[in-house]
């Protein structure tokens, strides 16, 4: 049996926690064989703090082989303590008449905090999943407020939009969403981010062609990825969980164990890559092998392809320059 590895959830009273550590706990994300240790995170509030116990209460009822310990806590330095893995999904949501700039401005003390947290106890090699929106402005705060561990540490997750993109493609060329291989989704988690197939295949053969209809990939597929989730949020009156838990999931498992070659979308620090500014974290196509990731290179960038990059650049640079003075 492996050694037991830590595994840190913040808002993990919340719905997707809710959707989550079960699966972590099952071994969904990590392995049927790896033990792990769930370090739960919540606000210091007498609500919050009883709804983790209960969650406590019933992954304990599910008697998983796997949970080999559970910690709750509102202290984000107990909660990150050589923590492995942490997957950051508490964040203030938007409230009445709060604009983008209050969300941002919200949001990146928790990050900041908690990005030194990280920095403080976690361990050297932890792998920072950032879920809470504006989730890569977020985890490019955390990243920054975390100086003493490697950049390439933080991810934003990018991948319920990926998985949303391979969706939409299956319904479209009526071919099992499993076969879709080379998929990407460029930049920004928000409406902006740009799903990109034209290097996508399924049995060989190219999803562009295969489709072969500009007009459907820009006023139908584009939009429909891009505000996927406000549509759920209008149709359910909550925003996404069930698919945000399982996008954590694959984003994770893939993380740690490889994707053997297959492409996934990750949100990471640039380096420099297709002209993206270093730094910026935004969605690139990378593989990963052996716990790295490495950006897929060599693709050809057209004109609309640059247009589409270009957009969800300057929102992530807007975003990051309204949180400048907080990261001084
Ligand atoms: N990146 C994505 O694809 C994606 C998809 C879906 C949702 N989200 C985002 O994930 C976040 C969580 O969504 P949810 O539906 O679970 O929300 P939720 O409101 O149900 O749960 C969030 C939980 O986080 C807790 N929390 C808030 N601040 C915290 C802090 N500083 N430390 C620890 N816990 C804290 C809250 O008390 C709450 O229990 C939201 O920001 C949502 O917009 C992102
Ligand atoms: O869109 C949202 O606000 C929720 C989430 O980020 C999603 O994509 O479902």
């Amino acid at each position: 049996m492996k050694a037991p590895v830590r595994v840190a959830v913040t808002g993990a009273a919340g719905q997707i926690g809710y959707s989550l550590l079960f699966r972590i706990a099952s071994g969904e994300m990590l392995g049927k064989d790896q033990p792990v240790i769930l370090q739960m995170l919540e606000i210091p509030n007498e609500k919050a703090q009883q709804a983790l116990q209960g969650v406590m209460m019933e992954l304990e009822d599910c008697a998983f082989p796997l949970l080999a310990g559970m910690v709750g806590t509102d202290d984000a330095m107990v909660a990150f303590k050589d923590a492995d893995y942490a997957l950051l999904v508490g964040a203030r949501p938007r409230g009445p008449g709060m604009e983008r700039a209050d969300l941002l401005s919200a949001n990146a003390e928790i990050f900041t905090a908690q990005g030194k947290a990280l920095n403080a106890v976690a361990s050297r090699d932890v792998k920072v999943l950032v879920v809470g929106n504006p989730a890569n402005t977020n985890a490019y705060i955390a990243m920054k407020s975390a100086p003493d561990l490697p950049a390439g540490n933080f991810t934003a997750m990018l991948r319920l939009d990926h998985n949303r993109a391979a969706s939409q493609i299956a319904a479209k060329t009526g071919k099992p969403v499993a076969a879709i291989r080379h998929l990407t989704v460029w930049g920004n988690h928000s409406p902006t981010m740009y799903a990109d197939y034209r290097f996508a295949t399924i049995g060989g053969e190219g999803v562009k062609a295969m489709i072969g209809d500009e007009a459907w990939n820009r006023d139908v597929f584009l939009p429909t990825v891009g505000k996927r989730g406000a549509a759920i949020i209008a149709a359910r009156g909550l925003s996404s969980a069930a698919s945000a838990a399982n996008a954590a999931i694959d984003h994770m498992r893939d993380w740690a164990l490889g994707t053997n070659g297959e492409w996934v979308t990750m949100g990471i620090p640039s380096d420099g890559s297709y002209g993206i500014p270093e730094g910026v974290m935004y969605g690139f196509p990378v593989t990963c092998e052996n716990g790295k990731y490495t950006i897929v290179q060599g693709l050809e960038i057209d004109e609309f392809s640059r247009e589409r990059m270009n957009v969800t650049l300057n929102e992530l640079e807007e975003e990051r320059a309204a949180v400048a003075h907080l990261l001084a």
